[in-house]
């Protein structure tokens, strides 16, 4: 049965941390057959927090740089397409209509997505359309001081890396060790004028120069 993962964020812009565990995922949880695939899905309306600095269009245009030639990646812009907030909820419920009830669906996330996992919009019923995997991050301990609805969460549910059998409701904790990259700090990286060699894939770097992003 194909494993279909799918990657929301912001992407504003999409960096290599990204990149590597969208690897990690694909990786780890052995998602090399013909079928599989990995679907990037950058948000449209944020339900969450302020609007993005970059153009839908832009963070499209990022993603789709970034993502280059990658086995088993794609660019999905069903949520740019939304005149309205996106709820992961929803996006998921959209994909298992399309795929089917006993096809795999993996939702992969960092480890600070997870720590706030319960103030999703119906986040009870992501794990009844899909399974989470979840990356390291720096500054988001899994093990402690997490919200003890978040802890019992993963306590029940949490397994580690292999091929997806089931449809849904594991949550996969990825074993890529955590990498101190986020858009926020490339923003203001690219605002000061410093480096970003090594964060962004090279014609990303490029796009944000030739169009004067986050000037
Ligand atoms: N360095 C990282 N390690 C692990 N997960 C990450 C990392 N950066 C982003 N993610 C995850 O990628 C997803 C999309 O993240 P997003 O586009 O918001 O990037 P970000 O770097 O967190 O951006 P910002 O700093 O603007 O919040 C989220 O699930 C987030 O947890
Ligand atoms: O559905 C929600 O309530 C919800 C709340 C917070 C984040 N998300 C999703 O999580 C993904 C990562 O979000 P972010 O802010 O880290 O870029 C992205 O696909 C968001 O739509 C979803």
């Amino acid at each position: 049965m194909p494993v279909t993962g799918v990657f929301g964020g912001t992407f504003d812009p999409m960096h290599l941390a990204h990149l590597r565990i969208v690897r990690a995922l694909r990786d780890e949880l052995q998602l090399h057959e013909a079928e599989d695939c990995i679907r990037v899905i950058p948000t449209g309306f944020p339900p969450h927090r302020a609007q993005a600095v970059a153009s839908n269009e832009q963070r499209l245009e990022m993603c789709r740089l970034t993502i280059g030639n990658e086995p088993g990646l794609l660019l999905d812009d069903r949520e740019l397409r939304r005149d309205r907030f996106c709820y992961t909820v929803e996006t998921l419920a959209e994909l298992r209509g399309e795929l089917g009830a006993s096809a795999p669906i993996v939702f992969l996330m960092g480890a600070d997505s997870l720590t706030h996992f319960h103030t999703w919009h119906d986040w009870r019923h992501i794990l009844d359309l899909a399974h989470l995997a979840v990356a390291a991050r720096p500054g988001s301990d899994l093990t402690h001081g997490l919200n003890p609805t978040v802890a019992h969460l993963l306590s029940e549910n949490a397994t580690s890396p292999s091929r997806p059998t089931l449809s849904h409701g594991k949550i996969y904790v990825l074993s890529t060790p955590p990498e101190d990259v986020s858009a926020t700090e490339l923003r203001s990286r690219l605002r000061s004028e410093q480096g970003t060699e090594g964060l962004l894939a090279e014609p990303v770097r490029r796009f944000i120069l030739d169009n004067r992003l986050y000037r």
